[in-house]
């Protein structure tokens, strides 16, 4: 006999370990489906685990600074202290027993296994059926995505989850993608020492950007001895002897280890969507303002096709949430998603890129801010590569989007998701006050070049 249950989670990424347990708290008798490991892929192999290498990776480039600003300083980097932090403060060496636990002190019952839907309301996990009175909700996020390159199938390719259980850094690595993942983990092993080259298909790094962002993140790059081919697709993968070889037009290049980061594939199909009548063979689902997909099925992060981030999982969760509880809510938005790569500069972005805005037709107007020309850049010397960028609709008065790269780039982006987020008029921003001197007075510099 089914069990009777009120909610299924399927996948426990971060929306739906939030929602399962916001569900159990108020009362309801909630199943949280989880194949591998409660949190998704987030903090055990995505955000959480990368920005600690990241961060450390960033340390080393400040204390490179020291001389011209400081003295001198013997930096000599050392991957294991990174790799110990990943085990022992963020992964807990990949063991989800607190958030397994976080959701039963909640209320919930957590069913290891993978999730199948079987019908409208049914659900079976493993040999347990359960009949759903309320809400499916499918949060079962994405995996790597691995290019038909030919011979790369048979290597021993890294993909992220890899990539942070590394215990020391390369002395050589290829990254196949100049998107978030393969930037950011670029320059992060690039600066604990290993010779690193990045293959991107686009004409530029971070395409989906704006083009001056992926400009400067290469030029950076560059400067660090990061080799970078753009426009560039790699023809061939082969693995001999412990050393990858990678060929692409005339160029072949050799090293200890190649990072697959071209993208992600959705968790969609074996789903059962086919049973509730969803069309699950597209790359993302079609959800409604309250994320329904079908009556009684919601759907949240990644595979929603909105932006895949942390913060947009956990703001989809809080929208079904309500949505299920039977509380006001207006629905999702999407005019203000902000994003940030956190590579060094860190490139934030929110809204519209310019591209995006003309083919809406929108009557744009951009502007341009260097962060090396405005006085907080220009004390902070070295290190002090980036720009803000301004999208605005002329007709509406306001910004439809915006890119702030720089030291504080991801910081410094809050107020411009605010702005975007609250149509608030041009006029008005620019009889704001900025500090002075900080980063965010190149806002106020761009806006006064619109
Ligand atoms: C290397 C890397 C770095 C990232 N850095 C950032 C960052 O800095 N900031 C940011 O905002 N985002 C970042 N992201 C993206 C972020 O990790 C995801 O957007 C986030 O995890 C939300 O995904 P999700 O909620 O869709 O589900 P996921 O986190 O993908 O989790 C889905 C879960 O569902 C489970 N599942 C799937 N199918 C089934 C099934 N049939 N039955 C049971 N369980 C199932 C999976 O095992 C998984 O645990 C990064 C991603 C990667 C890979
Ligand atoms: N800081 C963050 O918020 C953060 C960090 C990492 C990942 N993420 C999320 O995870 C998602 C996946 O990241 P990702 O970097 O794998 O994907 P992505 O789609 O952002 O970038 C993949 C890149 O690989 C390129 N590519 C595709 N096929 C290729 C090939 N055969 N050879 C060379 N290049 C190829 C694409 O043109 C693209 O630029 C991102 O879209 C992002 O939403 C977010």
């Amino acid at each position: 006999m089914p069990e009777q249950v009120d909610v299924v989670v399927v996948g426990m990424g971060p929306g739906g370990e939030s929602a399962a347990a916001e569900l159990a708290r108020a009362g309801l008798t909630v199943i949280g489906a989880e194949r591998r490991l409660v949190g998704g892929e987030c903090p055990y192999y995505g955000c959480i685990p990368t920005k600690m290498i990241v961060r450390a990776s960033d340390a080393l480039a400040e204390a490179r600074r020291v001389p011209g600003l400081a003295g001198a300083a013997d930096v000599a980097a050392d991957f294991g202290p990174v790799a110990d932090r990943i085990r022992g403060e963020a992964t807990a060496d990949w063991n989800d027993q607190a958030a397994a636990d976080r959701f039963t002190d909640a209320g919930g019952r957590l069913v290891r296994g993978e999730a199948v839907i079987t019908g409208p309301g049914a659900v079976r996990v493993g040999d347990e059926e359960f009949t759903v009175a309320k809400a499916i909700i499918l949060n079962t996020g994405t995996e790597p995505a691995v290019p038909p390159i030919p011979g790369l199938a048979d290597t021993p390719y890294w993909t992220n989850r890899d990539a942070v259980a590394a215990t020391e850094a390369p002395a050589s690595l290829v990254v196949l993608g100049g998107g978030a993942i393969g930037l950011e983990l670029a320059q992060a092993f690039s600066r604990f020492g290993t010779h690193v080259t990045v293959f991107e298909a686009a004409e530029r790094l971070l395409p989906v950007e704006e083009p001056e962002a992926g400009d400067l993140v290469a030029n950076v790059f560059r400067t660090e001895g990061i080799e970078i081919h753009t426009g560039t697709a790699v023809e061939s993968v082969a693995h001999d002897a412990g050393r990858f070889t990678v060929k692409a037009g005339t160029v072949t290049v050799e090293a200890d280890r190649l990072l697959v980061a071209t993208g992600r594939k959705p968790n969609l199909r074996d789903l059962g969507l086919d049973t509730v009548g969803v069309d699950a063979t597209g790359r993302s689902l079609d959800a409604d303002e309250h994320l329904r997909v079908a009556d009684g099925v919601y759907a949240i992060g990644d595979i929603v096709g909105k932006g895949a981030f942390t913060h947009m999982s956990m703001y989809q969760a809080r929208i079904v949430t309500d949505h299920v509880l039977g509380k006001d809510n207006a629905g999702a938005e999407y005019h203000a998603v902000p994003r940030v790569t956190f590579t060094d500069p860190e490139v934030g972005a929110v809204g519209l890129t310019e591209k995006q805005a003309t083919e809406q037709g929108i009557a744009v107007a951009t502007s341009v801010s260097e962060i090396p020309n405005s006085s907080r850049g220009w004390i902070h010397k070295s290190g002090n590569e980036g720009l803000v960028k301004l999208v605005a609709d002329t007709e509406r008065g306001i910004l439809v989007g915006a890119t702030s790269a720089g030291p504080a780039g991801g910081e410094v982006l809050s107020m411009l998701t605010l702005a975007v987020h609250e149509r608030t008029p041009i006029a008005n921003l620019r009889r704001m006050i900025y500090a002075y001197p900080t980063f965010h007075r190149a806002v106020e510099d761009a806006l006064s070049r619109l």
